[in-house]
């Protein structure tokens, strides 16, 4: 064990056992989410890193760990759809697996879209691998969806459906699994009767069931990309493919072509909601990550002086410990605010499933918008992480760049982020409602009290100095009157009408103001979900530190955003003078839980795959152990030697 680490461990001033608990959730499931971990001394498992390997040969890897998966998941009788999760997190580690979107999107659509009957056919083949699954829904020329050029065409004399892709824009293009899957849930403008009923979803089979070979269409791989190397995304063009009527999912089309209407259009996106939820957890897992690797590493790591005394950790750098403190607060907020998402979406869910489609827009609304926060924020944070680490953080041993490749792509897959922030009607909305007097539940109550708050942009002078920087509960209050950032967007659309613009071109005009007002929304969120966890927090020493890195994930927000503040008067210059004093303060606070609060991740070595964030902090030696493994150094004398050189 490198001595530094030990020293940092000694240092801590909390339980990290305790704070682990906390993240899982309970004693019980930390317990069994280290039992699912024991997977990991499973030989199977072994693996050569694949960052030594060509993409054929990982994609090939990636197919074998998931069939070894799915045979192990069998004999170890793991059958809770959260156990399953935690034993692919684990297993795949920093990558991903080809057989994903069958388990993300392929089944979760089967579950929630298919009737009785269909339910009965389809699940227990697609529950026994027999039918993998993609999800076709996004085409080379469009992603939005009423904008989707593929057909259903529904035919009463076969009854059958007839899918087609009539242009080059309609191929589908990106859907994952394109050379794994021998089926698809296909997302296509529904017609009957001559008329257009807008996007449906349909079972579509791909491949032969026992040769795996393509039946009339033409599907394949759509080549390298950034990351995401072990993933066949793909394409699929439809020339006029039969399908029977039962696979259409939710059937809406009688037999004789009447078409009947779904209780919300919007369910067939239902699947995307469940997907955005997630990506908020995942966001904070993988920022979790990023900041064990570069934390650890940073107080092993020795560079250049403060004194003249020998070369002191990264660690004590003030500018080390700000770049890396207040990610590290990040990724807590993260946890607590991806356990509400899950909590809300699975509750709003339910209550969907009952009838009750009156939370609908509010999870829509959440989902998107937290989709798009937590993952901006992660996607820059990752990078920052990786400078951090200089030279050794470029190198694929860290996992920084890999932990990049694979999660850079959560800002543009389901719903790019842009456009998930505009997804901000409903913030208007409810702005709008709130100044009529209608009072509003759940998360958008706060605009109740907009009007008596009189929170708009007037000179600061006028205002009485609402907040104390050093109490929590004051920076909560601020974050929520930053959010009447709302207010602004609202009349931008206002003055826009009112200078006789269409609807759509008032909104396009006042987009920059819409996606600001989304931004403070989420952010006034995850500081307020933070901080209410604490309240849940009864160990002292926890408590005190969580409350330190709540303080500075607040401040933090404020000090990049404190034009926002300033101009809503809801912070004075003098007050802004002492948020970076404060921060400074804090970052000395937190300093000597650094190491302690990255372990309580509880993140095993081989999940981690990183040379630079072991938890024994022998970096060094390894790296080099790392590099022999390079194929280059598989010959002492290169070929190219003697073909170019000689
Ligand atoms: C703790 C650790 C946890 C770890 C978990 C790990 C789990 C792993 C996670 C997965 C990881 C890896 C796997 C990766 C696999 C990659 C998957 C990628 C798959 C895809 O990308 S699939 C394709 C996704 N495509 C999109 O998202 C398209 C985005 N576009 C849209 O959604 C829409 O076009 C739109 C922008 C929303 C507009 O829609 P539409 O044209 O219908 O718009 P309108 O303007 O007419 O809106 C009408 C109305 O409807 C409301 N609305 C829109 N969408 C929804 C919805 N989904 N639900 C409810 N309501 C919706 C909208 O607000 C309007 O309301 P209004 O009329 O104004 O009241
Ligand atoms: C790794 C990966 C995996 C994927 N897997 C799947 C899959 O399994 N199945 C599937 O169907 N799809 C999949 N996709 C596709 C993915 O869902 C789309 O790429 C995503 O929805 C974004 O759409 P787009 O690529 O058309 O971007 P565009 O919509 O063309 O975005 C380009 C730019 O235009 C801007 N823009 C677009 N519309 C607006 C607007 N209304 N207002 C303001 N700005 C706008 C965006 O902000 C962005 O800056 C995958 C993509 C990736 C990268």
């Amino acid at each position: 064990m490198n001595p530094d680490i030990v020293k940092e461990r000694q240092n801590a001033s909390f339980d990290v056992q305790k704070l682990t608990y906390i993240l899982d959730g309970g004693p019980e499931k930390t317990k069994r989410r280290r039992e699912i971990s024991l997977v990991l001394n499973d030989p199977d498992f072994d693996e050569e890193d694949p960052n030594f390997l060509s993409r054929s040969e990982r994609y090939e890897q990636a197919v074998r760990k998931s069939a070894q998966m799915i045979l192990k998941l069998r004999e170890y009788g793991i059958s809770d759809p959260a156990e399953i999760n935690c034993y692919k997190s684990v297993v795949r580690g920093n990558f991903h697996e080809s057989l994903g979107l069958h388990y993300v999107m392929f089944l979760p659509t089967l579950y929630s879209q298919c009737d009785q009957e269909q339910s009965k056919k389809w699940l227990p083949l697609a529950t026994s691998f027999e039918v993998l699954g993609t999800y076709a829904q996004t085409e080379l020329g469009h992603t939005h969806l009423r904008g989707l050029e593929t057909t259903a065409t529904f035919d009463p004399t076969t009854q059958e459906f007839v899918l087609n892709s009539p242009t080059v824009t309609s191929i589908k293009w990106w859907p994952g699994a394109g050379k794994t899957s021998n089926h698809a849930v296909v997302l296509a403008q529904l017609y009957t009767r001559g008329k257009c009923h807008g996007l449906h979803a349909f079972i579509v089979q791909l491949r032969h069931m026992d040769t795996h070979e393509p039946l009339p269409i033409l599907v394949g791989d759509i080549g390298p990309k950034f990351g995401f190397s072990e993933v066949d995304n793909g394409f699929l063009k439809l020339d006029h493919v039969r399908i029977p009527r039962e696979n259409m999912l939710m059937k809406h089309v009688e037999p004789d072509g009447r078409y009947v209407k779904p209780a919300s259009a919007k369910l067939t996106y239902g699947t995307m909601v469940f997907i955005r939820s997630l990506l908020v957890g995942l966001s904070a897992l993988v920022m979790a990550k990023s900041c064990t690797i570069a934390i650890r590493y940073s107080a092993v790591r020795h560079q250049s002086e403060i004194r003249s005394e020998p070369e002191p950790q990264i660690l004590d750098y003030q500018t080390q410990q700000y770049k890396l403190f207040p990610l590290l607060a990040t990724a807590y907020a993260f946890s607590f605010v991806g356990q509400y998402m899950t909590e809300t979406y699975y509750r709003i869910s339910g209550d969907i499933n009952q009838g009750d489609l009156s939370e609908l827009p509010e999870l829509h609304a959440v989902s998107a918008g937290l989709k798009a926060f937590t993952t901006w924020t992660t996607n820059t944070g990752i990078e920052v992480c990786r400078m951090s680490c200089g030279g050794h953080g470029y190198s694929r041993s860290s996992a920084l760049p890999d932990l990049y490749a694979e999660f850079t792509p959560t800002c543009t897959y389901e719903g790019e982020n842009t456009v998930m922030m505009l997804q901000t009607a409903y913030l208007v909305k409810s702005y709008r409602q709130a100044k009529a007097g209608e009072q509003l539940r759940g998360i958008m109550s706060y605009l109740n009290d907009m009007e008596q708050r009189h929170v708009r942009a007037h000179p600061a002078s006028a205002r009485p100095a609402l907040v104390d920087i050093n109490d929590l509960s004051d920076l909560v209050e601020s974050y929520k009157l930053r959010a009447a950032l709302v207010e602004s967007a609202a009349k931008s659309i206002q003055q826009e009408l009112q200078k006789r613009r269409s609807h759509e071109d008032a909104w396009n005009n006042s987009a920059i103001d819409l996606v600001k007002a989304s931004d403070a929304h989420c952010h006034y969120m995850v500081v307020k979900l933070f901080t209410d966890k604490l309240s849940e927090i009864g160990d002292p020493d926890i408590n005190l530190v969580l409350t330190t890195l709540a303080q500075l994930y607040a401040l933090h927000g404020i000090a990049l955003n404190s034009g926002d503040f300033l101009q809503a008067g809801l912070l004075t210059v003098p007050q802004m003078q002492q948020i970076p004093v404060r921060i400074k303060e804090l970052l000395c606070l937190i300093r000597p839980n650094a190491v302690a609060l990255v372990d309580a991740f509880d993140f095993p070595d081989k999940v981690l795959s990183s040379v630079l964030g072991r938890y024994d902090g022998n970096v060094y030696e390894n790296l080099f152990e790392w590099a022999r493994r390079s194929p280059l150094n598989a010959t002492e004398v290169h070929e190219s030697f003697h073909k170019y050189l000689k």
